[in-house]
């Protein structure tokens, strides 16, 4: 074996070459943007770290080709066990290397229970997984003792420091005559009592870190990465230092990584594919030119201080504008959220819809025609290694807006593509038979519509519209986009406008008051997976969380409905009234496309992703991760009962609130979750720079109370707005961490029952990107999915297990979940057998 040759050099050798090793998916980005922050001021991740995933080249090829060219490598953390090489692939042999070589390592739990399998310990499942929570550590040796002027990995930590914890196996014996224990836990963590199903708190002394007596081999058990890890940014500085230390007396070739051993990481490589798809420039830069002019935005204001109605001044106006719409878009973010109020048509002369299955590897592209049909204009198959993400970027960057022909509105939608990606896009083939009628991923084009800004005072709406005049594109059905004649476009927005300013004289009823008691229908759901099965699948889910195949993992079920029949446009607003008026929500959404009978009603509470302009250079992506639920109580009625009732309801409530937020298990949950999107933000932030502005803050609803993190990146300049979604798909929240292995745990438990395990729109996203350069997706949660030809319903619920989780609480959970959709679905099928729908 080829290793590197030790003599004295004084030569400035730059900074640090970095191998990372990804164990697959498991927090490494994180660890990334840890290395990125000892990089000296202005060099770049790309020139000096390279992320390999652990079988991504032969042992030979990594050895041969890409270690002469590294002074230090990190292992990174990852789900299963390092004795078996499908968890660990080629580690072992790189830690077996880094010894002989005397090239520093340090391995980061599952990397740190590899060094100490590689040279004999004992790693075993422990007594107590710890999954999320922060735990102690006790520094029981320090490394001084055993090699002589190397910096110390614990330089500067105190003792008893706090640090988070996401595993189940731990090094239970060492061989003491190799390896040197540093570190063990110190305190109790949390653990259920399976006698009494209580949260226990249990002591905890696992070996916390480890070293090699000679050699510059670290281990250590704890995440220092993680966003609530004391002093991980210092441990790796150390880590740095110690790499330094040995390298000085090394002689490499050359004090930078070649370029072919650059283009090797993952990180190069995914740039190389959505470069090679896309209509921007290597530096990011557009060149739009290449296709002829773009998209123009013509856009006027109204002031809508003149409204006299009810504070739903959104839901008036779409009733008004769209209610006879045959394929009607809403985004109802009046509450909170974005504050706006989208209203469109997928039924214009200028819109067409995208439609794509996983597995057909073809985009279909429909114009819709009447209230039930569509014809095909675009029939697109993909090329080798494109993707229906790579290709919609295209698509979405040669829609852009060029140019306003007025002062641009206010407002994170300007026209532009809005629609879903089902959870099944993250999935290479989608084998389960398909029982529903809903693609995988669908975009309609909003040619014109109308926005109300809440935010606004007075509130004012916006009417908008794209010509696409002196328009050329890669495709022929892309000419048909948007409005060809600048004249149409603005006799449109007058139009619309009249319609508004007359809207805003009409005499309005008073509201009428609909009591949630009323609904009276005793509408069912039936769950996919029963409540044993769940219950079951909860017990098979720690069993693996147990065997350290996963950490967390959100089971979920569909409840499904067949009598509730909707069959027109109509009929799907009034569902939609009917749950908004239950449960609003800072996502709400309405989507139908009558040509399929489909269409998709939500009450999201959760934002997935959305991007936004910092200032003229900066682009950044914002994600709100929620992950802890309890229900609410439900509010007296004020006219019903006494003052001192209603305050101790208040009291009662903030209670609640306040025990979500304190409590042991739903804060690891949550910390998982937000862990993980850390990841996910890393793989397309500028220069690592991802943070945490806020973290577990409690948002209540109508029915529940949220615990809700908000993860912010800067984007890399050349990373659109399809590719930032692509690489946090499917949204964290809705897998589990790691996600790709507990994607796939996830598959095996959900179709247990022979039912497919297809979750469908559930569970994906839906939003928009916006033609002027942003984006908005939430979580599709909360969420009536009509299929079958409008003649089924189906709602979807889960949460997150952890090892902590009582099987009956978290089917509680579920009830709880499908309670904010429930009433709703009731009211409508109350209302649709009485053949009344309220307005
Ligand atoms: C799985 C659902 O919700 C997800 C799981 C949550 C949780 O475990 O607390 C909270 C919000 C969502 O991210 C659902 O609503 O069906
Ligand atoms: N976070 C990790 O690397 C976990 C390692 C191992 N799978 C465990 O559960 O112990």
């Amino acid at each position: 074996m080829p290793a590197p040759t030790f003599t004295s050099s004084s030569a400035s050798l730059g900074p640090l070459r970095t191998l990372l090793v990804d164990n697959y998916d498991s927090y490494t980005l994180n660890l990334l943007q840890l290395l990125v922050q000892q990089l000296p001021a202005g060099s770049s991740v790309l020139d000096n770290i390279i992320v390999i995933r652990n079988d991504q080249y032969s042992w030979t090829t990594v050895r041969d080709f890409i270690l002469p060219h590294i002074d230090s490598v990190v292992i990174s953390p990852g789900p299963g066990s390092p004795d078996r090489k499908d968890d660990f692939g080629m580690c072992d042999d790189l830690i077996r290397y880094a010894h002989m070589a005397g090239l520093p390592a340090l391995g980061v739990c599952l990397g740190h229970q590899g060094i100490a399998a590689a040279f004999g310990g004992n790693v075993q499942q422990c007594a107590v997984p710890v999954h999320g929570q922060t735990s102690r550590v006790q520094l029981v040796a320090t490394e001084q003792e055993t090699v002589t002027g190397e910096p110390g990995l614990f330089d500067g930590v105190p003792n008893l420091f706090k640090v988070v914890r996401y595993h189940s196996l731990a090094v239970s014996d060492i061989p003491n005559e190799q390896l040197l224990v540093l570190a063990r836990a110190a305190g109790t963590v949390k653990a259920l009592d399976p006698a009494t199903n209580q949260i226990i708190d249990v002591e905890s002394r696992e070996i916390m870190a480890l070293r090699h007596r000679t050699q510059p081999l670290f281990g250590v058990q704890f995440h220092p990465e993680s966003i609530c890890s004391e002093y991980g940014a210092r441990i790796l500085q150390n880590f740095g230092a110690i790499s330094r230390h040995h390298r000085n007396g090394v002689i490499r070739a050359k004090p930078t990584l070649p370029a072919d051993v650059l283009s090797l990481s993952l990180l190069a490589q995914d740039n190389r594919m959505w470069q090679r798809h896309s209509f921007n420039g290597d530096d990011g830069t557009s060149v739009y030119q290449k296709v002829g002019g773009m998209m123009r935005l013509v856009c006027e204001a109204v002031d809508l201080s003149e409204y006299t109605g009810d504070d739903d001044i959104g839901g008036d106006l779409f009733g008004y504008l769209y209610g006879n719409d045959p394929a009607p878009i809403w985004l109802d973010s009046a509450s909170t959220g974005g504050g706006m109020s989208v209203m469109a048509s997928a039924q214009t002369t200028g819109s067409l819809t995208v439609r794509y299955s996983v597995g057909e590897r073809r985009v279909k592209v429909v114009r819709l025609t009447s209230a039930n049909s569509s014809v095909l204009v675009g029939d697109d198959a993909l090329s080798g290694d494109e993707t229906f993400w790579t290709w919609m970027q295209a698509i979405v960057d040669q829609t852009r807006i060029s140019e306003s022909s007025t002062e641009p509105p206010q407002c994170s939608f300007q026209c532009g593509w809005v629609g879903y990606f089902g959870y099944e896009m993250s999935q290479a083939d989608n084998a389960s038979d398909c029982e529903d009628r809903l693609p995988d991923a669908q975009l309609t084009f909003v040619d014109r519509c109308v926005v109300v800004d809440h935010k606004s005072k007075p509130p004012r709406a916006f009417v908008m519209a794209l010509v696409a005049d002196n328009y050329q594109s890669s495709q022929s059905w892309m000419s048909e986009l948007g409005f060809h004649c600048p004249n149409d476009a603005s006799a449109w927005i007058s139009r619309q406008i009249s319609s508004i300013r007359l809207w805003l004289t009409l005499p309005r009823p008073k509201p009428k008051s609909v009591s949630k008691a009323a609904v009276s229908s005793a509408v069912t759901m039936e769950p996919d997976i029963s409540r044993d099965d769940y219950v079951a699948a909860i017990a098979r889910a720690k069993q693996w969380i147990a065997q350290g195949e996963s950490y967390e993992i959100c089971l979920t079920t569909q409840f499904r409905h067949s009598g509730a029949t909707v069959r027109s446009a109509r009929e799907m607003l009034a569902l939609y009234k009917c749950m908004r008026r239950h449960n609003p929500a800072p996502y709400g959404a309405l989507l139908w496309l009558g040509d399929i009978g489909a269409g998709v009603a939500s009450c999201s509470p959760e934002r997935f992703l959305c991007t936004f302009q910092k200032d003229t250079r900066e682009r950044w992506v914002e994600m709100k991760p929620i992950k802890g639920t309890c229900r609410r109580l439900p509010r007296p009625d004020a006219r019903l009962c006494s003052p001192s009732d209603l305050e101790k309801w208040e009291r009662d409530d903030e209670q609640r609130a306040r025990q979500l937020q304190q409590d042991a298990k739903e804060r690891a949950e949550n910390l998982m979750i937000v862990d993980l999107i850390r990841h996910d933000l890393n793989s397309i932030a500028h220069n690592a720079n991802v943070q945490v502005p806020q973290l577990m803050a409690i948002e209540s609803y109508a029915s529940v109370h949220q615990m809700v993190t908000t993860v912010r990146a800067q984007l890399r300049s050349s990373v659109g707005d399809v590719a930032a979604l692509a690489h946090c798909f499917p949204p964290g929240s809705m897998t589990g961490a790691p996600k790709l292995r507990t994607v796939r745990l996830l598959k095996e438990l959900e179709a247990a029952n022979g039912k497919g395990g297809r979750r469908g729109v559930y569970s994906g996203c839906l939003g928009f990107f916006s033609a002027h350069g942003q984006a908005d997706w939430s979580v599709v949660i909360r969420t009536a999915v009509v299929d079958q030809g409008g003649s089924r319903v189906s709602v979807g619920a889960g949460g997150a297990l952890t090892i902590l989780s009582d099987p009956s609480a978290e089917w509680a959970e579920v009830e709880t979940k499908l309670q904010s959709v429930l009433p709703g679905i009731r009211q409508y099928c109350d209302d649709r057998q009485k053949g009344v729908f309220i307005d």
